[in-house]
């Protein structure tokens, strides 16, 4: 285990600047395990292709399946995940019966209800050229350690803005929001560099035992409730080079922020006003406002949902002993 010695805050005990491990030994330490990646994609046409194509060399060795969970989308995203290889399952497809609502929490969710690998990797679908190295990094520490739960990675973040770039102004609610917070309540965790990174694997029986936070808060409740449930020394982060998405406007992130704060604060037992973000513009000499709406309101841990509990055990049952 390659420890990342840092000055000042060290990094998570469990950090692996680089992985380790060849192709070969990650796919003979599953010993019958199994993996399912999953993409959550709204509107992800033009990169959905690209990210599932980084993956395909694995299919059928280190990956047993390969999901986009369909958030809904209004363009191609579907036909060209199925057309790339993937399956393509939409959310009403992935729990029958459990009225949707919006946002990416929902659609992690739904993704592990909608697959049965042993361990789930999640990889967001509007990445621009990763590597095929991604998902082998990720799922090595479950594969290769026994105390392990959940995988984040970490990367270089370059911030496209028109056509300029700037190699490292990316992640900008995680390096101005999220960490400085994390360093002043939950010290602990100082030392995970991406925890809202979309690229991050972990065990089914975690997984299915959580709540998921609504909306883009799902990623810093995962890491909070992991924290909470099992400690830090179940918690590793792996290198994966650089990670090149789509870059939404600092006021899509505002608004974003909100929704990761009003998780942490809700996993940190602090006071959130409840109160929605709010976005002024001013043209001439009017000044219009706009209340983005708030959301906190978790879906509960799959295991806890009957249509999901009798799935898995009959799932369980039709496995040869
Ligand atoms: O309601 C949503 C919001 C986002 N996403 C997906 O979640 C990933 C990350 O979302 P986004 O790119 O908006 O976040 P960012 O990376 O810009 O912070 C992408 O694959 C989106 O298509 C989704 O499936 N449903
Ligand atoms: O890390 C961040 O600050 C934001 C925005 O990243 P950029 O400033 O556009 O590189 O993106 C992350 O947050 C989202 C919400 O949790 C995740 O869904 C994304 O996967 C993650 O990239």
């Amino acid at each position: 285990m390659n420890r990342f010695d840092a000055v000042g805050t060290p990094a998570l005990a469990a950090t692996w600047v680089r992985p380790p491990w060849r192709l070969a030994d990650l796919v003979r330490a599953k010993r019958g395990r199994t993996v399912s990646v999953v993409l959550p994609a709204l509107d992800e046409e033009d990169t959905v292709a690209g990210v599932i194509s980084s993956m395909t060399p694995h299919l059928g060795s280190l990956i047993d399946e390969l999901v986009v969970l369909d958030s809904g989308s209004s363009d191609r995203t579907a036909q060209r995940a199925r057309s790339a290889g993937a399956t393509v399952v939409s959310r009403e497809e992935a729990l029958p019966g459990v009225p949707v609502v919006r946002g990416k929490g929902e659609v992690l969710w739904r993704g592990v209800a909608a697959t049965s690998g042993d361990i789930v990797v999640f990889v967001d679908s509007d990445l621009v050229e990763p590597g095929s190295h991604f998902v082998p990094a990720l799922v090595g520490p479950l594969l290769m350690t026994e105390d392990i739960e959940l995988v984040k990675g970490f990367y270089r973040r370059p911030l496209t803005i028109g056509d300029s770039t700037d190699e490292d102004g990316g992640g900008r609610v995680t390096q101005l929001t999220v960490r400085p917070l994390l360093t002043a309540l939950v010290p602990e965790l100082a030392g995970v560099f991406q925890p809202l990174g979309g690229e991050y694997a972990a065990t089914r029986q975690l997984l299915e035992s959580l709540r998921f936070a609504p909306g883009y808060g799902v990623e810093i409740g995962l890491l909070l409730d992991t924290y909470h449930r099992l400690g830090a020394a179940a918690i590793g982060q792996i290198g994966l080079g650089t990670r090149r998405h789509r870059n939404r406007p600092t006021s899509e992130l505002a608004v974003m922020s909100r929704q990761i704060i009003a998780t942490m604060f809700s996993r940190l037992g602090l006071h959130d006003s409840g109160a929605g973000f709010t976005t002024f513009a001013t043209a001439g000499n009017q000044l219009s406002t706009t209340v983005a709406p708030l959301s906190l309101v978790d879906r509960p841990p799959l295991i806890t949902l009957e249509k999901y509990a009798s799935a898995v055990r009959h799932h369980a049952m039709s496995q040869p002993v």
